[in-house]
């Protein structure tokens, strides 16, 4: 760090009250040197000054704007001043009291000219803050600079630029170069009236804006002459330059106080009459911040209305069409700041909205909804508005419309995403609930559908409104906010489950209504066939119809409830009938199995030919008539399987009718195919032979069975043969009654059977002899039959060229069997 800097910086620590005392205890060096000193300070240290005497050069000697102007109205404290801020720029001779002035009014620390060099001090336009006040004081180079001789270029250029951008430019100038066409600089003024007429000069009349105060600042003036005389030359000075200008044809008769306001004042001389100037001084200052002072300087109507954050854009821009020679247009000027700052403001607003719409959009994107996500949005959205009004309402209103426009479009474009989705969960998540509330509503058994459903309906439609509106709430129906045709499809889809839950719920309720059906059919319909009578059809078919009936009229009772409609009722009731049909057609089915069915002919059978009328069980004797009983018990007996056979009722009006079903999908297995006219035949013609034939077989056996019964009763022993025996065997009992030996055995065997009885082995005994009777009887009588048997025995039907033999031939055969049988047993 050189000398210079580590000067500065002691003097930025302890910042002088008057220039000209810390030139005359410094080292000789200039404030040029001070300044630029100041400024590489901080850029040595990285960064802006933060101080409010900082200075800063915002335009170098080479006419470059600086880049850093923005950044050091920011550490100015003025970034947010809005329009709370002022411009006064000081335009006059080189080295006339004018950075003097400044600081005298502002507190600025602007360079002063050592008195010993009388050197050019101010190179550029320096900017500084005035002290404890919202005004930016801009130092201009002296106009007529010895440094930069014929060259008028940059004179011009920073008198243009400071007009353009200030709202008071103080016209400083000696007392004695009053009336002085070039002391005065009214040549410098004249060119530049000229160029300001033809760049805003037509805008001018339109808005008020564009007015500035040229304050005269009249120095070392010895009160000789009138300040209000001096006012007179300066003023009519002027007015002869105005007039002598060449306007342009459209403001050719624009006068000069169009543009400009006049003011003049005086001040005494500085070292002269110091006490003075220090006075007067003060009392100026109070026009430039006592805003109730009646002189008051900085009118709104001088406010160039540039936002405080927006300057330093501003006056690059001028800079840069005042140096290129283009067209100076302020207004478009203003419109390019607005674009550029309004896109600014706009994009870090986007950019915050953006950082807080993201931590939201996964969990929408995922499938989740968002509490609250509508008053999330709003709040972003508001958040994001207010930050750009805050700083963007301040420029050109046409420029910041549009682009609150532009960003609320950015806005809602990225928002509506968020909310059709979050409508899609809620959607989604109502349907789910919808669901499982009716699951839960259809538990158990005492429901009424209807209302279960309609109640499920309305908390879905309620919940997915307040959720929708909940969502809606951050942007505008018009905009493609709606949620009606979501709430539509919503409904929709509710009706379809809950038309799947009612089609289930029916399927349930036919279902338990079918077995319960199949219940009270099986008994009755077991009870007919146990007693077979002829009009046993008519007494099932009643039956059907009476369970068919109470079961109809109870899936209607709870159909009601069902909100079903005429066909789905329709449809389910010829499912029932259908179903209650299938079920009896299956009890019949089982009862005509042919197991069943010929054990129902056996026992038919044997109750008539085994038992009498009372109930009594035969015993044949020789004088009954077998073959008759025999014939009657058989015939009638056969009579029942045609019986069974068809479905067959007395009064055909008890037939059931089955109509198509209402719907027709195709059937899914076997048990759909319903084929009424064929459940009706039981027995096919084929069945009904082979029944016959497995009957009379056993009826067959039944007759050899009795007329045995009857033989083996006929071949017993009569009473007098016993009296024979006695007669005939007298002799041999005496014999061994009398003979020693065979008395000794008799006693022996009466013991033997006494020790048998008192032991209990009677009944063994019995039984190993019965065993071995019945095994010798068994034998015997196998011996019997191969010495005897007939083929014709083991096939008593033998086929006939008929098929089948009629009754009178079965009967001559039967007898003639009979009586073969009979003599042979003989
Ligand atoms: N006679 C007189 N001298 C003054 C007055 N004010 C300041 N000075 C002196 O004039 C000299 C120039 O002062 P500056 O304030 O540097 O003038 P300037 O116009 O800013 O100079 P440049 O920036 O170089 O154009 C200094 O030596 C001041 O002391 C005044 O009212 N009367």
């Amino acid at each position: 760090m050189d000398m210079n800097v580590q000067s500065a910086q002691n003097l930025l620590r302890d910042p002088p009250k008057d220039i000209k005392e810390i030139m005359d205890a410094s080292t000789g060096q200039t404030k040029a040197a001070l300044d630029v000193a100041r400024a590489n300070v901080a850029s040595i240290n990285g960064h802006t000054p933060s101080g409010s005497k900082e200075i800063i050069q915002i335009i170098n000697d080479e006419k470059e704007f600086t880049k850093d102007l923005a950044q050091q109205i920011n550490s100015w404290g003025l970034r947010d001043a809005g329009f709370g801020y002022d411009i006064v720029a000081v335009f006059g001779s080189q080295s006339t009291g004018k950075s003097t002035l400044l600081n005298r009014l502002f507190g600025t620390n602007f360079g002063v000219m050592d008195e010993a060099k009388r050197q050019q001090t101010t190179k550029g336009i320096w900017m500084c803050k005035g002290s404890d006040m919202n005004v930016l004081v801009m130092d201009v180079e002296g106009a007529d600079g010895r440094e930069r001789g014929e060259d008028q270029d940059f004179e011009r250029k920073a008198a243009l630029f400071s007009l353009a951008s200030s709202e008071v430019m103080i016209v400083n100038l000696w007392e004695h170069q009053v009336g002085l066409y070039q002391g005065a600089n009214m040549g410098l003024l004249k060119t530049v009236f000229e160029v300001n007429l033809g760049l805003f000069g037509k805008r001018t009349k339109d808005g008020p804006n564009q007015r500035t105060l040229l304050l005269f600042v009249i120095r070392d003036h010895l009160g000789t002459t009138p300040l209000s005389n001096l006012q007179q030359t300066l003023t009519t000075d002027l007015l002869r330059i105005w007039d002598s200008l060449s306007k342009p044809s459209e403001v050719a008769d624009a006068k000069l106080e169009d543009y400009f306001d006049l003011a003049f004042t005086g001040l005494p001389h500085k070292i002269l009459a110091a006490d003075a100037f220090e006075s007067e001084v003060q009392e100026l200052r109070k026009k430039f911040v006592d805003k109730t002072n009646e002189g008051y300087y900085f009118k709104s109507g001088y406010h160039k209305r540039i936002p405080a954050d927006g300057v330093a854009l501003y006056m690059e821009g001028i800079w840069e069409q005042v140096q290129s020679n283009k067209d100076l247009d302020l207004p478009t000027q203003q419109e390019l700041l607005a674009q550029f700052r309004c896109d600014e403001i706009s994009s870090v607003a986007l950019e915050e909205f953006n950082l807080q719409a993201k931590s939201r959009r996964r969990p929408v994107e995922t499938g989740n909804v968002v509490e609250g996500l509508g008053k999330l949005m709003s709040s972003w959205k508001t958040t994001a508005l207010s930050r750009y009004d805050r700083d963007a309402s301040r420029y050109h209103n046409g420029v910041y419309s549009r682009k609150r426009a532009e960003l609320l479009a950015a806005i809602d474009s990225s928002l509506l995403p968020l909310f059709v989705g979050q409508l899609k969960n809620i959607h989604k998540a109502v349907l789910v609930e919808f669901k499982s509330e009716l699951a839960l509503g259809l538990q158990g058994e005492s429901y009424n559908f209807a209302e279960v459903v309609s109640s499920a309906k309305a908390k879905s439609e309620t919940n997915f409104s307040e959720g929708a509106k909940e969502a809606a709430a951050a942007g505008n129906e018009q905009d493609g906010w709606s949620w009606t045709e979501e709430l539509e499809l919503l409904r929709e889809e509710v009706q379809a489950v809950a038309d799947q839950f009612r089609s289930d719920e029916t399927k349930k309720m036919v279902n338990a209504i079918e077995r319960s059906l199949k219940r009270q059919i099986a008994e009755p319909v077991e009870v007919l066939f146990i007693k077979p009578t002829p009009d046993i059809w008519d007494s099932v078919l009643i039956t059907y119809r009476d369970v068919l009936l109470t079961a109809e009229s109870k899936y209607l009772q709870k159909a009601k409830s069902f909100n079903c409609t005429a066909e789905e009722n329709k449809s389910s009731l010829e499912t029932l009938r259908r179903r209650a049909w299938t079920a009896l057609r299956t009890k019949i089915g089982e009862l005509t199995s042919d197991t069943v069915v010929l054990g129902r002919l056996r026992t038919q059978f044997e109750e008539q030919f085994r038992y009498d009328v009372h109930g009594v069980p035969r015993v044949w004797k020789p004088g009954d008539d077998i073959d008759a009983a025999f014939r009657k018990a058989r015939d009638e007996t056969l009579e029942l399987i045609p019986l069974y056979a068809k479905i067959n009722p007395k009064d055909e009006s008890l037939v059931p009718s089955f109509n198509d079903p209402v719907s027709t999908p195709a059937p899914t297995s076997d048990e759909d195919i319903f084929d009424f006219s064929s459940s009706l035949v039981i027995f096919p013609e084929t069945k009904i032979i082979d029944l016959s034939t497995r009957f009379r077989r056993d009826a067959d056996a039944y007759y050899v069975e009795a007329k045995r019964s009857m033989v083996s009763s006929i071949a017993q022993i009569p009473l007098w043969m016993y009296g024979v025996l006695v007669v005939l065997g007298w002799n041999e009992a005496m014999a061994v009654l009398f003979n020693p030996l065979y008395f000794t055995l008799l006693l022996i065997s009466v013991a033997g059977a006494w020790i048998t009885i008192q032991l209990g082995l009677v009944g063994p005994l019995f039984q190993v002899a019965r065993t071995v009777t019945n095994e010798v009887q068994r034998q015997a009588t196998k011996k019997l039959r191969e010495q005897f048997a007939e083929p014709q025995l083991n096939a008593p039907i033998p086929a006939s060229s008929g098929g089948s033999r009629n009754s009178t031939q079965e009967e001559d055969w039967e007898d003639k069997e009979a009586s073969r049988y009979e003599r042979k047993l003989r």
